[in-house]
């Protein structure tokens, strides 16, 4: 048993990802909505905040990390969100394909594919999981695209293939988005594109798209986490709308914590 307050216990500090992240702009936010005087959030990246959440549950230790969903981490490990009753963290959102401009006109197959593009939480959290179990991303994105025909197939029904042509995806190293980069890049490769998966920041994400450095993005989370960047660039890209519902973001804790909700970080 823990001795002291949670914020003794972890000694005031939320293990972040990286600081690019809207999830990290949210959890300053709540640091602020929520008065959690002297407590830090540490920035580092999506793999290390893993490691630490692996480590702090393989030893039942106290922790709370920015998490998100879908990720691996519920299917492996028993967690909670705290619950946010200032609603800091929005609600239920949206990932979107954010196409550059121009990119309907320069490749018309890969734009109809992007705009078609669209799957579950289960599917994008089934890549993340084999990922997690030591799966390359390319060949754990092959194994969901060979056990999904259906699903691709439709994606890629009535699009005319391509000889070469040159698409490249950026996305920000979040499990989440290395599973659906990777899937959607083997998805352009059978209509007969070369991609190029190039791994930025969020900020740079954007700004890629933007300057026409990047062809698409699938990694944009909206309304609310990626809504600062959706302005900064608004009008110099092309929204296609979601290609997964249902995702969420928030703190997250090892369910043998007996905390519940953000408030009592101030306990
Ligand atoms: C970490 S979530 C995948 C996205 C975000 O917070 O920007």
């Amino acid at each position: 048993k823990q001795s002291g307050t949670v914020g003794d216990q972890v000694k005031h500090k939320i293990i972040g990802i990286d600081p690019g992240a809207g999830l990290m702009k949210a959890t300053d936010k709540a640091i602020q909505e929520y008065e959690l005087k002297d407590w830090e959030v540490v920035e580092g990246s999506s793999a290390a905040m893993t490691a630490a959440l692996a480590k702090a549950y393989e030893n039942k230790e106290p922790i709370i990390v920015t998490g998100w969903t879908p990720h691996w981490k519920f299917a492996k490990y028993d967690l909670k969100y705290l619950e946010d009753p200032k609603k800091v963290y929005g609600d239920a959102e949206f990932i979107h394909t954010i196409v550059r401009k121009g990119l309907k006109g320069d490749h018309p197959s890969a734009y109809k594919l992007l705009d078609n593009f669209n799957w579950q939480p289960a599917d994008m959290e089934s890549v993340m999981v084999a990922m997690q179990e030591g799966k390359e991303p390319a060949a754990a994105a092959k194994d969901w695209i060979k056990n999904n025909e259906e699903t691709v197939n439709k994606w890629l029904e009535g699009i005319s293939t391509v000889q070469g042509d040159k698409i490249t995806l950026a996305y920000v190293a979040w499990d989440s988005e290395i599973a659906s980069t990777n899937v959607v890049a083997i998805a352009l490769e059978k209509l007969g594109y070369e991609v190029e998966l190039s791994q930025v920041e969020a900020g740079p994400m954007w700004a890629g798209l933007a300057s026409g450095d990047a062809d698409a993005i699938v990694a944009a989370w909206l309304p609310t986490t990626h809504a600062d960047y959706y302005k900064e660039f608004e009008g110099k890209f092309e929204d296609l709308g979601p290609n997964l519902e249902g995702t969420r973001i928030g703190l997250v804790v090892p369910a043998y914590m007996d905390i519940n909700s953000i408030e009592d970080l101030n306990k």
